[in-house]
C-alpha cells in the first residue's frame, strides 16, 4: 500500500512560488489500478514524480508498505525505483539499437525477480515481432514493447503517465486491456495519469486533482473493460 499524508511541493523559479501539491492525502492499496485525473498543470506529474523518487516533497509523508520513501536516501531511493517500479509515458523511449526481444531482457536484467520474456512477449502480443527494431514498429507496437520493458523486471507498483497519449482509439485500448489484464493477473499496482476520463471507468479508483489539490477520491463500484469504457 501507498500512502501519502498531507505532501506539498512548492517550486522556486526566478523569484516564482509554486504550490504544486497543497497538502495530499491519499491511498492506493496493493493489486489497485488508479486513475489519476485531473487538467494541465493540477499537479499529476508532480505527484507521479514525489511518489516514485523523482523529485523530492516539501513537507509530508509517502509510506510504502511500511518505509518511509521521504527518508531514503539517493542510494536506497535508486535502488527503489530500479528494482520495484516499472514506467510507462506517453514516448516509448526504447532502445533504437536493440531489437523488440532485447529491449525487453534489458528489463528482465534489472530485476530480481523478472518474469519469462519468452512468454510476455506472447502476452503482448509481439511474439512474432521479437527480432524487428523499434522503427520497424507502429507506435501501439512500440508502446506494447515499452509495457513488457516495463513489467520484464517484475515491479510492484507501475506507472503510466499519459500512456495512450500518442495513440488511436484501437490501439489505446488494445494498451489499456493489457494493463487492465496484468493488474487483474500478477496483482501489480497499476497508477495511469491522464486527460482522459474515459480511462477512469476501468479503474478500482479515481483521484480527481485540480490545482494542486485532490478535490475527489472514489471507488467505481463496477469496473468497465478496457475494450468498453467510453472514448472522446
Ligand atoms: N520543475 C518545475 N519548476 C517549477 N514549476 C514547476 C516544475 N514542475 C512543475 N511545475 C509547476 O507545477 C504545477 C503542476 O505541474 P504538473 O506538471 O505537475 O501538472 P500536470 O497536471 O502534470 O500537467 P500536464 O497534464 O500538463 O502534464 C504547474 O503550475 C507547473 O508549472
Amino acid at each position: 500500500m501507498i500512502k501519502l499524508t498531507d505532501v506539498t511541493k512548492t517550486y522556486e523559479a526566478g523569484g516564482v512560488r509554486t504550490e504544486a501539491l497543497k497538502g495530499v492525502s491519499l491511498e492506493i492499496e496493493d493489486g489497485e489500478l488508479a486513475v489519476i485525473l485531473g487538467p494541465s498543470g493540477s499537479g499529476k506529474s508532480t505527484l507521479l514524480n514525489v511518489i516514485s523518487g523523482l523529485d523530492t516533497v516539501t513537507s509530508g509523508s509517502i509510506i510504502y508498505n511500511g518505509n518511509e520513501l521521504t527518508e531514503f536516501s539517493d542510494t536506497e531511493m535508486t535502488r527503489f525505483r530500479r528494482e520495484q517500479l516499472g514506467f510507462i509515458f506517453q514516448q516509448y523511449n526504447l532502445f533504437p539499437n536493440l531489437t523488440v526481444l532485447e529491449n525487453i531482457q534489458i528489463g528482465a536484467e534489472i530485476g530480481n525477480e523478472p518474469l519469462n520474456v519468452e512468454e510476455l512477449l506472447k502476452r503482448v502480443g509481439l511474439y512474432d515481432l521479437r527480432n524487428k527494431y523499434p522503427w520497424q514498429l507502429s507506435g501501439g507496437e512500440q508502446q506494447r514493447v515499452s509495457i513488457a520493458r516495463s513489467l520484464a523486471k517484475n515491479p510492484e507498483i507501475i506507472f503510466c503517465d499519459e500512456p495512450t497519449g500518442s495513440l488511436d482509439e484501437e490501439n489505446s485500448k488494445q494498451i489499456l486491456a493489457i494493463l487492465q489484464e496484468l493488474n487483474e493477473e500478477f496483482g501489480t499496482m497499476i497508477i495511469v495519469i491522464t486527460h482522459n476520463t474515459g480511462i477512469a471507468e476501468m479503474a478500482h479508483k479515481v483521484i480527481r486533482m485540480n490545482s494542486g489539490q485532490i478535490i475527489s477520491n472514489t471507488v467505481n463500484p463496477v469496473r468497465k473493460r478496457a475494450r468498453d469504457i467510453s472514448w472522446s
